[in-house]
């Protein structure tokens, strides 16, 4: 099976927490979808940031389908939804702002307007596509940000506290779409519930170490 994300021996800390990560190994095959949950502060945003290639390794490796992951490099196989959807929303209308990912990528605008229409569908954010996407709720802000990353095809996605902020229906809306949804990736929550409904594998993130969890 294609592995899609592969982290060796990884250790990163900041100043006030120098050994945060201690040696993280994981692997992402094809059909995974890895939950991680952890206390405050255990260093969970930490490792998708350096997945995402936004930060950089102080020892160990990560490689993205067999490429380095390179701190600071754009990686168009890899999509964030980030913990603060509106973080990611940078369009004038919910329709540019899906629109923005694949233009980057050089899509001709057929294939542009192809892709929006598809994240849109897929997301059940279409009837918002005329909106500011500042004014939408936060529920709504999520299901957009996740059709921003989807427009750009990704082959892998990391989820930063998806259903943080997101009432009962717009989390069943979100676990609608995860449970639907084949890409592979890897979800961060503190909710474990949530995390055995749309994932493959647990895994509890405590003092810098990775650990197996039950489902
Ligand atoms: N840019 C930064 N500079 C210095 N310290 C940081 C920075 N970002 C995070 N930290 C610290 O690193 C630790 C881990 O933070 P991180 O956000 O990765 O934890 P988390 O497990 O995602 O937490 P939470 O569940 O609260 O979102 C925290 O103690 C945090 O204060």
């Amino acid at each position: 099976m294609t592995t899609l994300l592969e982290i060796r021996d990884l250790h990163f800390g900041y100043g006030a927490t120098p050994s945060l990560l201690q040696g993280i190994d994981l692997t992402v095959k094809a059909g995974d979808r890895l939950g991680i949950i952890g206390d405050n502060g255990s260093g969970k945003t930490t490792l998708l940031l350096l997945c995402a290639a936004v930060l950089k390794p102080q020892r160990g490796t990560i490689t993205c389908l067999g490429q380095s992951v390179v701190a600071g490099q754009f990686q168009p196989a890899v999509g964030v939804v980030l913990q603060q959807p509106a973080d990611q929303l940078i369009g004038a209308t919910v329709a540019e702002d899906v629109a923005f990912g694949p233009e980057n990528l050089g899509c001709p605008t057929s294939e542009v307007q192809q892709r929006v229409q598809q994240a849109l569908a897929i997301t059940r954010t279409a009837h918002l596509a005329g909106r500011v996407p500042h004014q939408l709720s936060g529920g709504e802000q999520r299901m957009v940000a996740i059709a921003g990353v989807l427009a750009m095809q990704p082959q892998l996605i990391l989820y930063d506290e998806p259903t943080a902020f997101l009432d009962q229906r717009s989390c069943g809306t979100l676990i609608e779409f995860l449970r639907a949804d084949t890409t592979p990736g890897i979800i961060v929550s503190h909710d474990p519930a949530f995390l055995r409904t749309v994932c493959t594998q647990i895994l509890l993130l405590e003092s810098g170490h990775l650990h197996p969890l039950a489902l």
